[in-house]
């Protein structure tokens, strides 16, 4: 029988702890060279790498002189994030459409560009002739984080200006992806669960006068139904994920990736490859599975002394996916609050109520109150952790009925709007690749022949 080419051989196991042997760097050398891990400082602040205009992430402020931790603030193009939520919310009003063209355009629209930038977004959201069938059918898979990224670089063939790195051609490309994120992501969903869940194969077509939000909904539910109130939050949610400074680790990679003259497809490809990782937009998916894994091994939820102990295992790696981390607990920026968290939290009590999950809800709160406390025990804590986005997220779209596998493509449908902003800030203004420095710290070496190692 043929060997599986993905099965770990036992050269390639002795050969992992040669890498091991050789490639392990003395911790020491890391302060000796002030190499700045995780490109943080000391204090764990970020170290500044460049400049932007489109959004400003707050967790410290001035007082008396001295640098204070804060209640977290986030604004969008110099605007609080919970005034703008309260706007569209009093408008009565979608949020996504009128804040991506915010995020884009560094303005607020009127009525009637709003209007026609809804229009604008519809007559894109269209894939190529039998793109489902000759692309988004082939090897279906649960990972739909990569099905996005294969689709993404696959639409790149069909393009006639891939390379074209004008601010309207880049525009152009952003647009056409923000609006065919969301057919890209439940399509492939559709696909997998389809062939692999063997479930009846549903692939509607958008419907140009819903919103995003409404469109995904759309998309996933087999007769095409939904509430006033599901799109509401799930376009809630969109909004609160759409965009978070030029530093968070997707972003980041945007910048970089950009800032080697790649197209906008592959860029794209790039920031959804760093936003699915456990430590980013992937933590989603995690806290689902990690808040299942502890009802099921704690033996009474409701003893708070039973959850502070599991939570202490997860910690020592001796519990859940043995990786030592709490998700949906912390943040590089955040200390006090994540300002997303907290605005999700209103609504996520007032939905579980009215699905009767308030005992679920309770249970969140609960791992919110003592997570922190037990990080706090067990890691060098300097600034405080708190509850962020992703927290609260992942038991939103359950309570949608959204499927585990789409939690992650979410953040990526919300996303997509700030890469694109920061990839056209990038080619504006930078026109340098981004290049740091590794210092060698192994000396020199000298050759020796083959015959005489
Ligand atoms: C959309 C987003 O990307 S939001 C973040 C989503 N990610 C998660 O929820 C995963 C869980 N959280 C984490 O892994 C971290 O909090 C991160 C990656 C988000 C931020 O990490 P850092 O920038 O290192 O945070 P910070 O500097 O405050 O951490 C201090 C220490 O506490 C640890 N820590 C922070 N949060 C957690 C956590 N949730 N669980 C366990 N340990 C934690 C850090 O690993 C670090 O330990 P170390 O000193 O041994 O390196
Ligand atoms: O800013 C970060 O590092 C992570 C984050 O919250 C985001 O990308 O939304």
């Amino acid at each position: 029988m043929k060997k599986s080419p993905f099965k770990i051989q036992e050269n390639v196991q002795r050969l992992s702890e040669v890498c091991l042997k050789n490639s392990k760097i003395d911790n020491v050398h890391y302060s000796e060279y002030d190499v700045k891990k995780g490109l943080r400082d000391l204090d764990g602040r970020g170290v500044l790498a460049g400049l932007t205009n489109i959004s400003m992430i707050q967790s410290q402020k001035m007082i008396d002189g001295k640098l204070t931790a804060c209640e977290g603030v986030l604004q969008y193009r110099g605007i609080d994030i919970k005034e703008l939520v309260a706007g569209f919310q009093k408008g009565q009003y979608f949020g996504f459409e009128e804040i991506t063209y915010l995020l884009l355009f560094g303005e607020l629209p009127t009525k009637v560009q709003l209007k026609e930038f809804r229009q604008l977004l519809a007559d894109k959201r269209t894939l190529p002739k039998n793109y489902v069938r000759d692309v988004i059918m082939k090897s279906p898979s649960k990972d739909i984080m990569n099905q996005l990224s294969r689709s993404v670089l696959t639409l790149a063939s069909y393009d006639p200006n891939v390379s074209d790195l004008s601010i309207e051609n880049v525009l152009n490309q952003s647009l056409l992806l923000i609006s065919v994120f969301p057919l890209l992501a439940v399509y492939s969903y559709q696909a997998y669960a389809h062939s692999k869940l063997r479930k009846s194969l549903y692939i509607h077509n958008p419907d140009p006068k819903l919103s995003t939000a409404e469109n995904i909904l759309r998309l996933l539910r087999p007769d095409k139904k939904f509430t006033e109130i599901e799109a509401q939050i799930l376009d809630l949610a969109l909004v609160l994920h759409m965009e978070h400074g030029g530093g968070n680790n997707s972003t980041f990679t945007n910048h970089v990736v950009t800032s080697s003259g790649t197209d906008t497809y592959a860029t794209v490809a790039a920031s959804l490859s760093s936003l699915k990782g456990s430590k980013h937009g992937g933590a989603n998916i995690k806290v689902t599975e990690m808040m299942r894994d502890i009802k099921e091994n704690v033996e009474d939820i409701c003893d708070e002394q039973q959850l502070s102990e599991y939570l202490a295992k997860i910690l020592r790696k001796e519990a859940f996916d043995k990786k030592g981390l709490i998700y949906g607990m912390g943040h590089a920026v955040y200390s006090i609050s994540d300002p997303r968290a907290d605005l999700f939290r209103t609504f996520v009590g007032k939905l579980a109520d009215d699905k009767g999950l308030h005992d679920e809800f309770e249970f969140y709160a609960k791992i919110e109150r003592l997570a922190p406390k037990v990080i706090a025990s067990e890691r060098n804590i300097y600034k405080g952790v708190s509850a962020n986005v992703d927290f609260y997220s992942g038991f939103v779209y359950h309570m949608l009925g959204l499927p585990d596998e789409l939690y992650t493509p979410i953040f990526a449908i919300a996303r997509i709007v700030g890469w694109s902003a920061h990839r056209i800030e990038e080619l504006i203004n930078m026109n340098k690749i981004i290049r740091p420095a590794y210092e060698s710290v192994l000396g020199d070496r000298n050759y020796v022949e083959i015959e005489e190692r």
